[in-house]
């Protein structure tokens, strides 16, 4: 097995953004991807706002903090994919375009090349078989805010060698997270407890039965989560809630994982949480 040193990452959104700044952080050469100049820019953005706020409370020094943006590279052209020992794909939950993503990486990576995905949801196996090399694919599911959570799911394929799952627990460990492995299930274990919970958050707002900050409240304050759940999903993204919910929908066929239609009607209002300023809540 190759020595994972170059990384590259797909997708500066929320989560790729997060998982270059931990791979950097730690040392690695990292390839930050995504379609245009203006997400590479946004995302790095995040990563210096997030590198300068460990300067200023003194955990960083500003040439750490450049070595680390140093790490990272940019890129808006796949064949980049043609010098990386690895690829974590964090591009949008979506069945069709993790596939193209990942037929095209197979022609492109070397073959010893590893492809992970963050999916939060979707079957590793069915991304895998895009490939003509199923045995080196693997799901790496960080949580957000990536940079504090502790977590890394990691998801074996049908097809995923021990060697390959090896080698992404012992770079998990690498980033300091904590691996812990699931099988391929939809929504694998954390979507499949946490977004039902969110589902029904929904639901108890879209009946009437409290306002948004009650149903938050009681379930910080009654059950210590660090946040309510319509808080919790404006942070996710609605999008991403409403395609965890369908997956879950459609990969078990029961209709308790029925989306709520008010979290449909944020979505196609184009109310997508924090990240467009405004989802249950509104944001500066
Ligand atoms: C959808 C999926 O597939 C899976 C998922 O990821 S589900 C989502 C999982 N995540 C959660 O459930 C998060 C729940 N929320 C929390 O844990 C907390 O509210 C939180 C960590 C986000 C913020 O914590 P807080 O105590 O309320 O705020 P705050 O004091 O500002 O932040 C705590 C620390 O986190 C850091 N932080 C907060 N947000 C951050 C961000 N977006 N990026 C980087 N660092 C961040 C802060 O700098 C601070 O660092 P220090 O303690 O080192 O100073
Ligand atoms: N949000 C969360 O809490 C978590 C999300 N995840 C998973 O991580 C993935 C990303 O989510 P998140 O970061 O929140 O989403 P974001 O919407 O913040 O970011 C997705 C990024 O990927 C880009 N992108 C879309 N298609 C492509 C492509 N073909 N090639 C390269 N880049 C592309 C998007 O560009 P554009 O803006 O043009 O669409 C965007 O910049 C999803 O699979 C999600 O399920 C996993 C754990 C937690």
């Amino acid at each position: 097995m190759m020595k994972i040193q170059k990384i590259m990452v797909i997708g500066a959104g929320q989560m790729g953004s997060g998982i270059a700044q931990v791979c950097a952080q730690s040392g690695f050469q990292v390839v930050l991807n995504d379609l245009k100049d203006e997400f590479l820019d946004r995302g790095l953005g995040v990563i210096t706002k997030n590198l300068t706020r460990q300067v200023d409370k003194g955990r960083m020094t500003e040439a750490d903090k450049d070595q680390v943006l140093a790490n990272i590279t940019r890129s808006t052209n796949l064949q980049d994919a043609s010098s990386v020992d690895l690829v974590i794909e964090a591009a949008v939950e979506n069945m069709e375009i993790k596939t193209k993503i990942f037929e095209q990486l197979d022609e492109i990576a070397p073959k010893e090349t590893i492809l992970a995905s963050n999916t939060s949801s979707l079957p590793i196996t069915e991304i895998a078989a895009a490939t003509k090399r199923p045995e080196k694919v693997i799901g790496m599911h960080f949580m957000n805010p990536v940079p504090v959570m502790k977590l890394v799911e990691i998801i074996r394929g049908l097809a995923t060698t021990d060697e390959v799952y090896q080698a992404i627990e012992d770079l998990t460990k690498a980033l300091s997270k904590v691996p812990v492995e699931v099988n391929d299930f939809p929504g694998f274990v954390s979507n499949r407890v946490l977004m039902p919970m969110i589902n029904e958050a929904v639901y108890t707002l879209y009946e009437g039965v409290a306002t948004k900050e009650a149903i938050d409240d009681v379930m910080k304050l009654g059950m210590n989560h660090p946040m309510g759940p319509l808080t919790l999903a404006d942070f996710i993204g609605l999008d991403t809630c409403l395609y965890i919910m369908e997956i879950l929908h459609e990969g078990f066929g029961d209709d308790k994982y029925r989306p709520c239609p008010l979290l449909r009607k944020y979505v196609k209002a184009g109310w997508l949480g924090k990240k467009t300023g405004r989802g249950f809540y509104t944001y500066e």
